[in-house]
């Protein structure tokens, strides 16, 4: 499938053609805050980009997501245990972790695919079990995933109102509001740094990084709170990875709580506030960024792989099965920056 589109279910008044008026406030006030953002991708690569939004969105009040504790078990396997994690608007919360550490886990949590089954998960302060993809959407929390389906040969307006047209005239006299869709695609992929010279283009035509960019658009013009990025940089290149690192800093800019999963730390830390580490299905580090450095984050990253590839080599050739466990275990020593 091609990369890009975001898992935005679409809303029953959006259906209707019809966008709450709560919508367009938050659109506006989205447009002051990216208006006064001044992101540049020099203050990516050096991450030097000012958290002054971030500051001011955290004083008081509960998280916008917290896990404490939380895991999830199939069956006798735990997939994932003992994960505390805060999202907050203007924030972005990296999840780092190599195959088989639970990222995927975490997410179906927080998009509601499948429910916890230890610990707390809460919104807003307020514990709660999603039940559904629909119920996370219905509380703000899309997601964009690297491999989700868009239709490559529809134009890029279509791709971003799919499943929820605007349509014009009442009865039988209904017909899509061709020229509004339009309008708000380019504007709206614009606040996120991109001048669409011609949404009618087929969506196809775009770079993996610019379908990202009209991903994430289109999850914010549907209300996400909080947005979950799956490894939105995997499939790219080194300068298409620095246009999606911009957006990301553009979505926290615009107020969004961002939660970002990759395996590279080198992209993790310029645009991050806060990194949870996983390994094996469990946390093996939770830093705000004052309390660690990229350094310190890639040994962690790469100390934790060599032992897990480590590990695995002595399970194949049938090593020690004590060994193998307290290899696993190990503490990775983090050299000092
Ligand atoms: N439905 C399931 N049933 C049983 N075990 C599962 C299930 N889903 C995941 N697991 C196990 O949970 C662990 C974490 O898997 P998960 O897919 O969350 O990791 P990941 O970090 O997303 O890995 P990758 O980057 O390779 O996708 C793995 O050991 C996996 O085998």
């Amino acid at each position: 499938m091609e990369p890009g589109l975001v898992q935005v279910l679409p809303r029953p008044d959006a259906a209707a053609g019809h966008h709450r008026q709560l919508d367009r406030e938050e659109a506006s006030g989205a447009e002051v805050m990216a208006k006064n953002s001044k992101t540049r991708f020099d203050d990516v690569k050096t991450g030097s980009i000012s958290t002054d939004l971030a500051e001011t969105s955290l004083i008081g009040g509960p998280h916008l997501l917290s896990l404490k504790g939380a895991g999830k078990s199939y069956g006798n396997i735990i997939a994932l245990s003992g994960v505390d994690m805060d999202v907050d608007s203007g924030r972005v919360t990296c999840v780092l972790g190599d195959n088989g550490a639970g990222k995927s886990t975490l997410i179906k949590i927080i998009a509601g695919r499948h429910e916890h089954t230890d610990g707390e998960f809460e919104i807003n302060g307020e514990s709660i079990r999603l039940k559904s993809p629909r119920e996370a959407l219905d509380r703000g929390i899309a997601a964009v995933y690297q491999d989700l389906a868009v239709v490559p040969l529809m134009p890029i307006w279509r791709n971003f109102f799919l499943g929820s047209e605007l349509t014009t005239g009442w009865g039988p006299f209904t017909s899509l509001n061709v020229e509004e869709m339009k309008r708000i695609t380019k504007k709206e992929v614009l606040e996120m740094g991109i001048d669409l010279r011609n949404v009618d283009q087929p969506i196809g035509q775009l770079s993996g990084g610019e379908r990202q960019c009209v991903a994430i658009a289109r999850a914010v013009y549907f209300g996400a709170k909080a947005l979950i990025l799956d490894e939105p940089t995997a499939a790219l290149g080194v300068k298409q990875s620095g246009v999606v690192l911009r957006y990301i800093l553009r979505a926290r800019d615009r107020g969004l709580g961002v939660i970002f999963i990759t395996h590279n730390p080198h992209h993790a830390f310029p645009v991050g506030d806060r990194f949870l580490l996983l390994k094996r299905g469990k946390s093996i580090g939770y830093y705000e960024k004052k309390d660690i450095t990229l350094n310190e984050l890639t040994a962690q990253m790469a100390g934790g792989a060599e032992l897990e590839e480590l590990a695995h080599e002595l399970e194949q050739i049938g090593g020690d099965t004590r060994l193998i466990e307290e290899i696993r275990e190990a503490e990775v020593v983090v050299p000092k920056a």
